[in-house]
């Protein structure tokens, strides 16, 4: 028994970060039986959209198999006690996206900036609240703000109606201490104001350990996908993060057997691209890469011929932030002449 009670909201995203994975490639039935698996195991709220928010299906992010409203609505119908949550990036998606999915019976909105942008989702935190919806914020990229500016840019979401400010480790950069210290400064900030949260990448394979350091500072919902599927190289696996806090006494609600099993049995199957930690979103971890970057770095990689990795490294260097997928291509034409 710990000497500290600790107990964790799970959300799992398996159907919206998982997206990128899959190419964008989600089928009304793989979002069934992955709700109906994550809902059988008590997991309380599924998020579920294109991996780059509402709005994202378009020629720059990739298209949606399925219309990603369809999607909600097979989500919503399947789920007996989870949340359906979405995610919207202000500018990707608009308030007109907003209404949409919650007339499609998401509740939840999770609303998300870069980590020093957060002004830009101050009238969307307000009209998700008075669509009635639970709101969530994610500073993405994290690790590119200390925890001083972090905890000022989560009090403009906390102020703006958001319940829960992210700490969003998009790059899987931020190691322990860079956790712990981030997600301290915003429970100091933001007390009983709002609640705050960790999203973690699996790139240096410290997804799980994070998340742990995240509730040990007093994080109240951590994110999670099955068998990690997620941009780079994963998210913190969810049926992990459920067994590993269950030994440590950090309490989820959650079926730990059931949540193994629906890694296996429900996800594990339809994947056509397992997450893993190669060379290249190693580097995105090591150079602090947006994991969703991975798709196009490859993409680059094969047209103009130089290493995914390579191309990671100089997007790391150049500091590019999500909305900026497009200078993949530039990064790459420059090492090709670089090198010619
Ligand atoms: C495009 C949104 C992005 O994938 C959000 C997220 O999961 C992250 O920043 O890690
Ligand atoms: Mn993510």
């Amino acid at each position: 028994m710990s000497t500290t009670d600790y107990s964790v909201r799970l959300t799992d995203t398996t159907l919206r970060d998982g997206s990128h994975a899959m190419s964008h490639r989600f089928t009304e039935e793989h979002v069934r039986s992955t709700v109906r698996a994550l809902d059988d195991a008590g997991v309380q709220v599924i998020e579920v959209t294109h991996g780059d928010g509402l709005g994202g299906s378009s020629f720059n992010y990739g298209f949606s198999l399925t219309p990603e409203l369809d999607l909600v609505r097979a989500a919503v119908d399947e789920a007996r006690q989870a949340k359906i949550a979405v995610l919207m990036l202000p500018g990707l998606g608009t308030i007109h996206d907003l209404n949409q999915a919650r007339e499609a019976g998401a509740s939840v909105a999770r609303i998300a900036t870069h980590c020093t942008e957060a002004d830009v989702s101050i009238q969307h935190f307000g009209h998700a609240r008075n669509l009635g919806m639970e709101t969530v914020g994610f500073l993405m990229l994290s690790h590119r703000a200390t925890p001083e500016e972090l905890a000022r840019q989560a009090r403009i979401m906390a102020d703006a109606g958001c319940q829960c400010v992210y700490v969003v480790d998009s790059a899987g950069a931020l190691i322990l201490e860079d956790v712990s210290d981030r997600v301290a400064a915003l429970v100091a900030e933001l007390g009983t104001d709002a609640q705050v949260g960790f999203h973690g990448h699996q790139n240096m394979s410290f997804g799980v350990a994070n998340s742990v350091f995240a509730v040990r500072a007093g994080a109240k919902q951590i994110d999670g996908t099955l068998v990690a599927l997620g941009a780079g190289a994963g998210n913190s696996p969810t049926e992990v993060l459920a067994a590993a806090f269950d030994r440590l006494d950090i309490r989820t609600g959650t079926d730990v057997q059931a949540l193994m099993a629906a890694a296996e049995d429900t996800v594990k199957p339809y994947i056509t691209r397992m997450p893993v930690m190669d060379r290249a979103s190693i580097m995105q971890g090591y150079a602090g890469v947006y994991s969703s970057f991975l798709i196009h770095a490859e993409r680059a990689a094969d047209r103009y011929g130089v290493p995914a990795w390579k191309i990671l490294e100089e997007v790391g260097r150049a500091g590019y932030v999500g909305g900026q997928e497009d200078m993949i291509i530039d990064v790459a034409v420059q090492l090709v002449a670089a090198n010619t």
